[in-house]
């Protein structure tokens, strides 16, 4: 995945601007019982905003009176059951939207909470099955999924539940970077000061994080956003994994099991071009997490699809007589469509504030990443992943087999990195021999396994993350690259994967 000249990465100190907002305009907004106030916050600007009477909340997570809250770049709502006074203060410019909203879906979240706390105090009595609701959020793009995932792990956390949050949504990474599948248990409040990168709070793996304790996500690198690429295969394989890890770490914890799982899914998983690709991903989904509720939003296709399809059907591994049930949810006015641009933002944020924490938000942690510059032959292997139509990049510059046989008048300049060879359909991951000029500006998944050459490609494509570098420079002539870590030490011996897939969006935008 390689996001281009993010400002910032590879330098000695992180780019700080706009460390704190610059307050210009301060006003108040008086909210009614049951108004949220709906904001946009501009790229990379900040804006304050404090509870000074009544209460309120953001996402389903409390805010506290009298605290001040800082958001960057957010879209959002803060809303209220009771009424509240909220003091807002924000430079001229950085709110590029605001309004109060009356009509809102609140009231549904909170009743897709209270039937899910019904279950997890079902699941404790003589007859349960001693393991809580497993819940799968569906929808097409942009319709409050994420919301609604976030919104119920609030709610659930101020019940004293502790949810297993799963992330299949590879766009948007949670407590962890882009491009990758995650699982966490949810015990303590989500952070409610945000930036670009989202309301789950920073990956631990880049530091502490302050006041809100370190959840350790379970991480599994997919290095793309299509999950329906390959057909299915890299994707399918992650899921089946985090499913088996996300038992493992429920296993024995009865909190935890009793509290259930939530999984939050993408989009594109049923846009109509690959409808029925994505179908049976969502059975394979469903089965691996042995789902027992589908929650469909914003779509009534979606809905009679996984009626017709879900409904009444036994839970796979399930105990006897448990079924499956789906209900259907509106799609809230206030939910914003975010574009290229603002995704490449939260990428950005995502990734800078995994290396460099982040100062201006949440904890306020500053990290002191480490920068070397080390030789490609002395690194553990770096292993390209492919999507669907990759060439090969391990071409030496001279003319393959197939080239030569190209005529010989044909206007042709042989790649010095990238031959016309497409790869096997089935091929997942292509070792690179030598540094290529295409790994600036990439992000490196350290994988938690050490792969051996004859090794089935499997290893790879089952080992989990443990973190993550950024090639800041590569020197073709001299064979060294550069590379930022979060941590002081030499290069982890495990085996590093170069994700490509989130390329081609990114340069749409770039
Ligand atoms: N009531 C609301 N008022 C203002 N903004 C909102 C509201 N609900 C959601 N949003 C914002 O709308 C954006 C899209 O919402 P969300 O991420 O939940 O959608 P999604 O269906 O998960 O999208 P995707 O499929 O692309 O991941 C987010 O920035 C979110 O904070």
């Amino acid at each position: 995945m390689s996001i281009p000249g993010i400002p910032g990465l590879g330098q000695d100190e992180p780019e700080l601007d706009n460390a704190q907002p610059q307050v210009g305009q301060t006003k108040t907004v008086d909210l009614r019982k049951e108004q949220e106030w709906r904001f946009e916050g501009a790229v990379g600007r900040g804006v304050e905003v404090k509870v000074t009477t009544g209460t309120a909340e953001l996402f389903g997570t409390e805010l506290v009176t009298n605290k001040s809250y800082t958001f960057i770049g957010t879209k959002a709502a803060i809303y209220t059951w009771t009424g509240c006074t909220l003091e807002i203060s924000h430079d001229a410019g950085a709110l590029a939207s605001e309004y109060v909203a009356e009509e809102h879906t609140m009231n549904e979240s909170v009743n897709v909470h209270l039937a899910l706390e019904g279950c997890r105090d079902r699941s404790t009595t003589a007859t349960g099955t001693g393991v809580g609701p497993r819940v799968l959020i569906l929808g097409p793009d942009n319709v409050g999924k994420s919301t609604l995932a976030k919104t119920l792990t609030g709610y659930a956390v101020r019940a004293g539940r502790a949810p297993v949050v799963v992330n299949l949504d590879p766009g948007e990474g949670v407590l962890s970077l882009p491009g990758t599948v995650s699982a966490a248990v949810f015990k303590t409040i989500l952070e409610a000061e945000r930036d670009e990168g989202g309301g789950w709070g920073a990956s631990p793996m880049s530091g502490p994080n302050g006041e809100v304790p370190v959840k350790v996500p379970l991480v599994y690198y997919f290095g793309g956003t299509d999950p329906s690429e390959k057909k299915g295969t890299l994707y399918k394989a992650l899921v089946g994994r985090l499913a088996l890890s996300v038992q493992g770490r429920m296993k024995g914890q009865e909190e935890v099991e009793r509290s259930g799982v939530l999984v939050d899914t993408p989009g594109s998983l049923l846009s109509a071009k690959q409808a029925s690709m994505g179908y049976e991903l969502v059975g394979h989904i469903a089965s691996e997490f042995a789902i027992d509720k589908i929650v469909c939003l914003g779509s009534e296709r979606v809905y009679n699809d996984m009626l017709r399809k879900f409904d009444r059907q036994p839970v796979s591994g399930g105990v006897a007589g448990e079924t499956i049930s789906v209900v259907k949810l509106a799609k809230s006015g206030g939910v914003v469509d975010r574009d290229q641009t603002y995704m490449r933002a939260v990428w950005e944020a995502q990734i800078k504030s995994y290396f460099y924490g982040n100062p201006r938000v949440g904890a306020n942690i500053s990290l002191q990443p480490r920068q070397q510059q080390v030789d490609f032959d002395a690194l553990p292997t770096i292993w390209r992943r492919i999507s669907a139509g990759s060439n090969s990049y391990n071409s030496s510059g001279n003319a393959t087999e197939e080239e030569e046989f190209m005529p010989g008048d044909a206007d042709y300049e042989p790649s010095a990195t990238v031959s016309e060879v497409p790869l096997p359909e089935n091929q997942l991951f292509e070792k690179l021999t030598s540094p290529t000029p295409a790994l600036r500006n990439c992000v490196l998944a350290v994988m938690n396994c050490v792969p051996e050459p004859d090794e089935p490609q499997e290893t790879l494509r089952d080992s989990s993350c443990m973190g993550f570098l950024y090639v800041t420079e590569v020197d073709e002539g001299r064979g060294k690259i550069s590379l930022l870590s979060p941590v002081a030490g030499r290069v982890p011996t495990r085996a590093l994967v170069w994700g490509e897939g989130m390329e081609a969006v990114l340069n749409v935008v770039g």
